[in-house]
């Protein structure tokens, strides 16, 4: 048992590293030796890895950046994150009033009570205060290797105070950049690690990610959001072989105190949980974006660096922590879709719907209530979701936003003529599920520009749910199905009968059925359920073959 425990920690750190575009040929060996007890011992308690962070940084009292920034970041993309603290600032939204830094021996100390007992994925460093604490840092990673370091060469804060001196470039250029897999400086930083080379203009961005890659690093970022003139935030990523223009709208707001903290963070959290380098930037710098357009307005000091906020807006559910992606299209195979009229004639309660519905193998629920108090509604998805979410099913509400932010629902389903899907997308954030009904190809195309996760599509077959609605019929499904890349569900008139006939189509991305009368006009929901999950799997089967 603890032996295949091991084989398949092996297995995951060499997958990962190939996943991630991570090449540390000569330390895979090592690797496994050190991690080989770690994962023997932990096997005995638990089977459960969580993606693992640990940022080695100087403390913000403001909270703004450093440690605290690095925490937010990681807590906000659901990877555990622990922490080797290199100094306290007194700081806030004016500036940096004072620095107390942490003796080398003790920033030893937290490094080898982390790095010895836990299980860490990725390093990401920031603030670090000295050439020692380089050496240190050195030291320990070649004692007990990661999957990825994450440098980001902190030197000034925002506020123009200096946080580590120019002798620190030395361990830079010589110890950390050599061993780092991407590196990840502001114009400043990546002009001084260049000797004072200029870096203010898109192309020296390019130079100097160019020039910095030759230290051996990885993957280069060059930050740009002290561009000047520049409407865009443009980022240059550079992978050694590939230059990538990273762009985003750059918001008009103070508030930017701790991105480049952040945007290290969620590369380094991306990392830990599998992404490639290239999809892990992306996926941070999105994330930066979001979080800035939502604290744009924020008032936290009366300074001119604002901090933003990682959380307030952007929960997470615990469904969707460690790892797993936000959205897996596969949960479209049996969609049960409610309908309070079929309750109210069969007597049972919306919970009691879900609930039945998702014991017969319901892969995701969306509550469609359409005559129902607003406050019934909410207490009916509250209850509704403790049920999916024991059972890990997403549960997304039809139409109203407002119920799907009340009850930090997975998501919303629109339909063409509910809130634009852009809107909802900057209302509910990144990270929640949203579906669009969509009858043309045209709806298909225009689903996916704005950002939408998946298509309904349908009426596929006549059905009394809706009225008026015209029948696509399976070539208008197929039509809809192949000029979309987003996973589509059929919904329309589906039931036992004719749900096989739907899925033998073999489009790649129709992943499953919706249905509503087929599962909620009866009266045993769990036994309709279970019928029609058991002609989707043999339906599946038979494709397959
Ligand atoms: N006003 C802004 N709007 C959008 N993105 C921004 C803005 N300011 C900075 N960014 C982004 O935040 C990240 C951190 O960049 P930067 O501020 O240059 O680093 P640092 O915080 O290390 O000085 C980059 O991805 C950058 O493009
Ligand atoms: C402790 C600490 N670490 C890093 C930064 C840089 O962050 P930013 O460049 O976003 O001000 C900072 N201000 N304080
Ligand atoms: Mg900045």
């Amino acid at each position: 048992m603890a032996y295949a425990q091991v084989l398949s920690g092996i297995y995951s750190i060499s997958f990962s590293q190939v996943e991630s575009g991570i090449n540390h040929k000569k330390q895979t060996q090592v690797c496994m030796e050190m991690h080989k007890d770690k994962y023997s011992i932990s096997s005995e308690h638990s089977t459960m890895k969580i993606p693992h962070v640990l940022s080695v940084a100087g403390s913000d009292s403001g909270a703004g950046a450093g440690i605290q920034a690095d925490l937010k970041a990681c807590a906000a993309r659901g990877v555990y994150c622990s922490t080797v603290i290199t100094a306290v600032t007194a700081q806030n939204t004016v500036g940096v009033q004072g620095v107390d830094i942490v003796s080398d021996d003790f920033v030893a100390k937290q490094l080898r009570s982390v790095l010895s007992d836990m299980q860490v994925d990725v390093v990401k460093t920031g603030m670090l205060p000295s050439v020692t604490v380089v050496n240190i840092l050195h030291q320990n990673l070649r004692e007990f290797p990661v999957r990825a370091l994450v440098v980001d060469p902190v030197m000034v804060s925002t506020s123009g105070d200096v946080l580590a001196g120019p002798s620190i470039l030395t361990g830079f250029r010589e110890e950390l950049l050599p061993m780092a897999d991407i590196v990840t400086p502001n114009l400043k930083e990546a002009s001084a690690l260049l000797g004072g080379l200029k870096v203010e203009t898109i192309s020296d961005m390019r130079s100097a990610a160019k020039l910095l890659h030759d230290m051996g690093p990885r993957n280069v970022l060059v930050k740009g959001g002290d561009l000047p003139d520049s409407l865009d935030a443009v980022d240059i990523f550079f992978d050694g072989e590939d230059f990538y223009e990273l762009r985003s709208s750059r918001l008009k707001t103070h508030n930017t105190h701790g991105t480049g903290c952040t945007l290290a963070s969620c590369i380094a959290a991306e990392l830990a949980k599998g992404s490639s380098m290239l999809l892990a930037v992306k996926a941070a710098k999105c994330f930066i974006e979001t979080a800035l357009d939502y604290s744009k307005d924020i008032v936290i000091g009366n300074g001119p660096q604002g901090p933003f906020d990682h959380l307030l807006r952007l929960k997470r559910n615990i469904r969707k922590s460690y790892g797993q992606d936000r959205f897996n299209p596969n949960d479209l195979f049996l969609y049960a879709v409610t309908d309070s009229g079929m309750n109210r004639k069969w007597d049972r309660s919306i919970s009691d719907a879900v609930k039945a519905a998702i014991e017969g193998g319901a892969t995701i629920v969306q509550l469609r209530e359409k005559d129902i108090e607003t406050r019934d509604f909410l207490e009916a998805a509250k209850s509704c979701l403790e049920i999916c979410r024991h059972h890990g099913v997403p549960l997304l509400i039809n139409d109203r936003i407002d119920i799907a932010l009340a009850c930090d629902a997975d998501g919303v389903h629109l339909g063409q003529s509910d809130m634009p899907a852009h809107v909802a997308r900057t209302l509910l954030g990144p990270e929640k599920i949203i579906g669009i009904s969509c009858k043309t190809p045209e709806q298909a195309q225009q689903a996916w520009t704005d950002g939408a996760d998946y298509i309904g599509c349908g009426g596929v077959y006549p059905t009394n749910t809706k009225a008026n609605n015209p029948t696509l019929g399976l070539d208008g499904l197929k039509s809809v199905c192949s000029s979309s890349k987003l996973p589509v569900v059929a919904i329309g008139g589906i039931g036992i009968s004719n749900a096989g006939p739907v899925m033998a189509m073999d489009m790649p991305n129709l992943k499953g059925v919706a249905v509503v009368s087929a599962l909620f006009d009866k009266e045993c929901v769990l036994t309709e359920t279970r019928k029609l999950h058991a002609v989707l799997v043999e339906t599946a089967a038979t494709i397959a073959k």
